[in-house]
């Protein structure tokens, strides 16, 4: 049994599609989930979560039926879902907070629950800031504690929105390797605009864009944009204002502007082609391409 299995899933608000036909089956690993603003990334999470049902389509986790009511009860036992902003009481204690969730979560007897509770602030690494109050933790902590009452019923799935946004570069590194940490022996889906992220922890992608533009390992991705031979390096004396060009990086160094760009072999351009390729570059050349993949 798949992990996930879509089969022509569509999601509408109105008149507005958000999600059209979608095809999918996710079977293990950690996915990263990409795709532009009001690409559909959060409705398909909260198709998942239960939290919306599909205009169309099936939905199954675990075989489950998450718009179905036992079955969602079911579910919400092997899925943590991270929002990007959870909501916490500022007054309690992060310790409290744990506690309550897995209260209202049915984890019984007390014992357990502390048990539970005290096993979830290790794996984030925050037990020594259990007993601050919420308003208390910065803003990386806050974002562990996310994560903490999400794995305090040791769910199979672990579903995350935006991981990352908002923390400085070194916490960002210390989330990166608790996110691999978390996917050794679970599912885990992290939606994300930070392509970076996605590089960093996980193996396979899923980029979104209404439809489902590309999913598979990230390897084959780049094997896809090194064989489109439309990437390249230049180097100009003026900026550079191409059309038809996508500019994927860029620096100015000793009075000249050094370019990666995506697009034809222009040849007014001294273009050299690239050697090797970033998620960042497959995502945008995907993304510049009108055929569905
Ligand atoms: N509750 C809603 N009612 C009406 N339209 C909605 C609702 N939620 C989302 N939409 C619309 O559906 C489309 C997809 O939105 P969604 O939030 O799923 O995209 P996203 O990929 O998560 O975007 P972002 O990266 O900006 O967070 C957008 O056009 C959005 O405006």
């Amino acid at each position: 049994m798949a992990a996930i299995e879509l089969a022509h899933v569509s999601k509408r608000y109105g008149k507005l599609w958000a999600l059209r036909d979608l095809n999918l089956t996710i079977e293990a690993g950690m996915i990263g989930l990409l795709g532009p603003n009001g690409a559909g990334k959060t409705s398909l999470i909260r198709l998942l979560c239960g939290i919306f049902q599909p205009s169309e389509g099936q939905i199954r986790v675990f075989g489950l039926d998450p718009c179905k009511q036992g079955q969602k009860l079911e579910l919400r036992r092997q899925l943590g879902y991270i929002p990007q902003h959870p909501q916490f009481d500022q007054w309690l204690s992060a310790y409290k907070t744990l506690e309550y969730l897995a209260h209202v979560r049915g984890i019984t007897p007390k014992s357990l629950r502390q048990q539970a509770v005290e096993q979830a602030f290790e794996q984030v690494g925050l037990t020594e800031h259990a007993n601050k109050k919420i308003r208390e933790l910065s803003g990386g902590m806050r974002r562990r504690l996310a994560i903490a009452q999400a794995l305090i019923h040791n769910p199979r799935l672990l579903i995350i929105d935006e991981p990352t946004v908002g923390l400085d570069p070194s916490e960002r590194m210390r989330f990166r390797q608790l996110l691999q940490q978390l996917g050794r022996d679970r599912i885990v889906l992290i939606a994300t605009h930070i392509v970076e992220d996605v590089m960093q922890t996980c193996q396979q992608v899923l980029i979104l864009q209404q439809q489902v533009r590309y999913y598979g390992p990230i390897t084959h991705l780049l094997n896809m944009v090194a064989t489109s031979q439309q990437i390249w390096e230049l180097e100009t004396e003026q900026p550079l204002h191409e059309p038809q060009f996508t500019v994927a990086a860029s620096r100015y160094q000793a009075g000249r502007y050094w370019y990666r760009v995506i697009g034809p072999k222009l040849t007014n351009y001294p273009l050299q082609p690239a050697r090797d390729y970033t998620l960042n570059e497959a995502y945008l050349w995907l993304m510049g391409q009108t055929a569905l993949v």
